[in-house]
């Protein structure tokens, strides 16, 4: 039988979805991640949350190898307006291992998802 993708094994969308859920009011209470000012223009507003939301969980469908269906911005394009520095990408990637710990994500899945995120670090971090 064919190993499971990444996408299976968290529980698919609604597992996907289920997490980015929780993920996301994490990160948009977070003080380390609001210190960033562009950052607190968008996270500092509860009416963009559902949106972002739907982003992220599109977003994490596909990286993890489940269907396309992705209709935001690249990573690069995405991040940048926000000046995102080394600190402001380790704050986020924190609460995203936090996140999953705090839902019980296993140890494999949970190392596969951080070894992605982690990839993307180059797109996402555009300040000096
Ligand atoms: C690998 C890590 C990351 C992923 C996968 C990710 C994912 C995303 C996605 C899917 C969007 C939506 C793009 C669109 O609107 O089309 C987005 C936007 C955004 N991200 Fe990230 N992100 C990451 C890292 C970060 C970090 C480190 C920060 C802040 C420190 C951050 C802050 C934001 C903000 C504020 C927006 C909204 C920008 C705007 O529309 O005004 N992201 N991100």
């Amino acid at each position: 039988m064919p190993e499971q993708s990444l996408y299976e094994r968290l529980g698919g969308a609604y597992g996907i979805a289920g997490a980015v859920d929780v993920l996301v009011d994490r990160l948009f209470a977070n003080a380390a991640v609001n210190a960033n000012p562009a950052v607190h223009a968008h996270h500092g507003v509860p009416a963009n949350a559902p949106g972002y939301k739907f982003l992220v969980t599109a977003w994490s469908i596909e990286a993890t190898g489940g269907p396309k269906c992705y209709i935001g911005e690249d990573m690069v394009k995405a991040h940048d307006e926000l000046s995102i520095d080394q600190a402001g990408f380790d704050a986020v990637k924190m609460e995203i291992a936090a996140t999953l710990n705090f839902l019980g994500v296993p140890g494999a899945e949970h190392d596969e998802f951080m070894e992605i995120i982690e990839s993307y670090r180059p797109q996402v971090v555009q300040a000096a």
